[in-house]
């Protein structure tokens, strides 16, 4: 005979969810969040977009084939996106997700959970996105979903996992903590998260593999092939796992849907748009000319500075992000800046080895990659 399932164990879905933020994650969050059978509000700035968006149950901007299910509403009027909302998704660049909790705060009722779904750290304050919002609107649960997950991808159906971790009260059981909630408040056929307790490992991948994709792109742009993309993803991973657990997050989690796996994706992808931004400069394309000058948001250009920011402070050795940092805000022509990256004193792995040489083809590698790479 089966056992009964305990029903008191099971989370209790929201009801209502607010996303904010009319980009294609957002768009892609909100259209999942309504096929689970939630009653969703997608919030947009801009109030033309929103009307478009309400009246032909398309985005005309982003996702634009995706037709937007039943129950699914869009607006531009922040008081009533967050009216009587139990549960929000924060999705605008990480630039903005300051001032956007902050709006959000005063028509938010206390203990209605934020989960912040951009992938970054602040640059004045060197904070993880959970830890910005939980200054700009205190007071309630914070969290994030995050793993890997192209928006379009998603929004079309594909198999798609992620993770979602929030900070919960002490006593408060495991059925009635924000992750598990939100984790079945998103659960379609197709969507799949898991639950996870580590907030700062899961983060920390997200802002970190983004600088790394930049990296893989540049040297897949410059023309190098898989053993380079797997060096890099590998040597990445590992700065993703030291400043990890170095801020208070697990080791185990980096290699978890939200560290490797976002890696991996974001790193072997064109779709990407921090791989594709690296690409093109490896192609030679100059910072001011890539994606032909768009607006596009590339998290890994700008946080390629604030991780390294926050590396230097706590003494970390990030020597990847180094590099891109050296390349995309530096201007450090890319064959030099490479050339020194991979000619560095060779050294064991793991780091805890602590051992070091210098490496005998220094000159040589200037030489090679300085000739060959933009
Ligand atoms: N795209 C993806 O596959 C995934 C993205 N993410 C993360 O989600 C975050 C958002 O990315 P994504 O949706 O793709 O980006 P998009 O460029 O597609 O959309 C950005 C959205 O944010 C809005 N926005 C920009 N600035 C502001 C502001 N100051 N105040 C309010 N809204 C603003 C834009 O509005 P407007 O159109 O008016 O400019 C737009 O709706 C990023 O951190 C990204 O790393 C995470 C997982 C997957
Ligand atoms: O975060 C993402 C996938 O998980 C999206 O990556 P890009 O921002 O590089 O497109």
């Amino acid at each position: 005979m089966e056992a009964a399932v305990d029903i008191s164990t099971i989370p209790a879905p929201y009801g209502r969810i607010t996303v904010l933020g009319g980009g294609a994650w957002g768009t892609a969050l909100a259209v999942v969040a309504a096929r689970a059978g939630r009653e969703v509000r997608l919030w947009m700035r801009d109030a033309r977009q929103a009307e478009a968006t309400a009246r032909t149950r398309h985005n005309p901007r982003y996702l634009r084939k995706t037709a937007l299910p039943d129950g699914l509403e869009a607006m531009s009027d922040l008081a009533a996106a967050l009216a009587g909302t139990e549960a929000v998704l924060l999705v605008t660049p990480s630039v903005t997700v300051r001032d956007m909790a902050a709006r959000a705060a005063p028509l938010l009722p206390a203990g209605v959970p934020i989960f912040v779904c951009a992938k970054g750290i602040e640059a004045e304050t060197g904070l993880l996105m959970s830890q910005v919002a939980e200054q700009a609107a205190p007071g309630r649960p914070i969290g994030t979903v995050t793993g890997p997950t192209f928006a379009s991808e998603t929004a079309a159906g594909h198999p798609t996992a992620v993770t979602v971790a929030c900070t919960t009260g002490p006593d408060v059981p495991p059925a009635q903590r924000p992750a598990a909630r939100m984790a079945l408040s998103l659960t379609t056929d197709t969507f799949r998260p898991y639950v996870s307790d580590d907030l700062v490992g899961v983060e920390v991948g997200g802002a970190v593999k983004n600088v790394i994709a930049i990296a893989c792109g540049i040297l897949a742009g410059a023309g190098f092939g898989e053993n380079t993309r797997a060096a890099i993803i590998t040597r990445g991973l590992d700065e993703i796992k030291e400043l990890a657990v170095r801020l208070g997050g697990r080791r185990e989690t980096v290699t978890g849907l939200g560290g490797l796996g976002d890696l991996m994706l974001t790193c072997s992808s064109p779709q990407s748009r921090n791989f594709s931004y690296g690409f093109q400069r490896g192609q030679g394309v100059a910072e001011g000319a890539v994606f032909d000058g768009a607006p596009v948001v590339v998290e890994g250009r700008f946080n390629a500075v604030t991780v390294t920011d926050l590396a230097r402070r706590l003494e970390l050795n990030m020597p990847i992000c180094e590099m891109v940092r050296e390349i995309v805000a530096d201007g450090r022509p890319i064959g030099e800046a490479f050339a020194a990256y991979w000619s560095r004193p060779l050294m064991a792995e793991p780091r805890a080895m602590d051992l070091t040489f210098p490496h005998p083809a220094e000159d040589a590698a200037a030489r090679r990659f300085g000739e060959m790479m933009p």
